[in-house]
């Protein structure tokens, strides 16, 4: 649908507006009392949240990104879906799966009492999809836009079996300077440490960065804060539906070897990922629906 569409049809009037965005790519531009965000209808990915009274987007967005049909948009909150990584079956399917790279629909939007504005997007299975993933599903991401930023991805297995499935809210946050940045919650909390083949080791501390890093932490707190003295804030992230969380910086090499991310741009984010990753897996029955979902909020410190 063209914005024109989505607006006569989804549009709230200087609340949430639809329009066309780089590469053609349509966006759905939120506003309320307490902040604006940017959502991204291909790949259902928020790509902007900046909370009333801030000067920095929480959200990072490479420069390099590419908004183009068939690639992942980098930054933002791109969903990965039904699995996490690389493919589990080894069957040479994307890594992270298959709706961050296509073009979701519209399917509502509302504003509260209270003056939160949502808008809920989806996809479902088609031909295409079933040639990678056999299952019949619908999946949904809510986005809510009111004193904080919450955004909820909902899986209905719409498949006489089972299916089980990974997934991430794989959220890169915008920091002053990821040298000074620190994650607290995780500490005494058992990782995955992807980039030491996959041993468990036990965080010491709180999590801070000085060279690449790729962890699945694993049963952490539900609420996880990144502190940034430089943008002198702090992100609370409180995750639900999730048993494992991803933090994840390329750092130099894998920087550099990324097409669609800056060489030095590694210093100025640091993924925090709302997941259900490595062993933690969701089964869902046929008929039944998950819920994964993330708060976002900001603190001045
Ligand atoms: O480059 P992408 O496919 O978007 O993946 C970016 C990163 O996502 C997650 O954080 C994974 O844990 C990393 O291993 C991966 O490098």
């Amino acid at each position: 649908m063209t914005p024109e569409q989505l607006n006569a049809e989804f549009g709230i009037a200087e609340h949430l507006v639809f329009c066309d965005g780089p590469g053609g790519l349509v966006q759905a531009r939120l506003a309320c009392p307490w902040g604006a965000a940017v959502v991204s209808t291909y790949a259902g990915q928020v790509l902007s949240y900046v909370p009333a009274g801030e000067a920095q987007d929480l959200l990072f967005v490479s420069e390099q990104a590419a908004y183009q049909d068939g690639k992942a948009i980098k930054g933002g909150m791109p969903v990965c879906w039904p699995w996490f990584g690389p493919d589990p079956q080894g069957l040479g399917r994307p890594q992270h799966g298959f709706v961050r790279n296509r073009q979701w629909q519209v399917t509502g939007s509302d504003r509260s009492a209270g003056g939160a504005v949502r808008l809920v997007l989806a996809v479902t299975d088609t031909d295409e999809t079933r040639q990678l993933w056999p299952s019949a599903f619908a999946l949904r991401i809510e986005v809510t836009l009111g004193q904080a930023l919450q955004v909820e991805l909902i899986t209905e297995n719409h498949s006489d079996a089972a299916v089980e499935i990974g997934q991430a809210l794989h959220t890169y946050f915008k920091v002053g300077d990821v040298n000074r940045a620190r994650v607290v919650g995780l500490e005494g909390v058992t990782y995955i440490d992807k980039l030491d083949g996959g041993v468990e080791k036990v965080q010491n501390g709180t999590v801070t960065v000085s060279g690449p890093l790729d962890r699945i932490y694993l049963e952490p707190g539900q609420e996880l804060v990144l502190e940034d003295p430089v943008f002198e804030r702090a992100i609370r992230i409180r995750s639900n539906g999730s048993r494992s969380a991803v933090v994840w910086n390329p750092w130099v090499e894998q920087a550099a070897a990324m097409g669609d991310f800056g060489d030095l741009e590694y210093l100025q984010m640091l993924c925090v990922e709302t997941t259900n990753a490595g062993p933690d897996r969701v089964s869902i029955a046929p008929g039944g629906a998950y819920r994964l979902g993330v708060d976002i909020r900001a603190e001045r410190t």
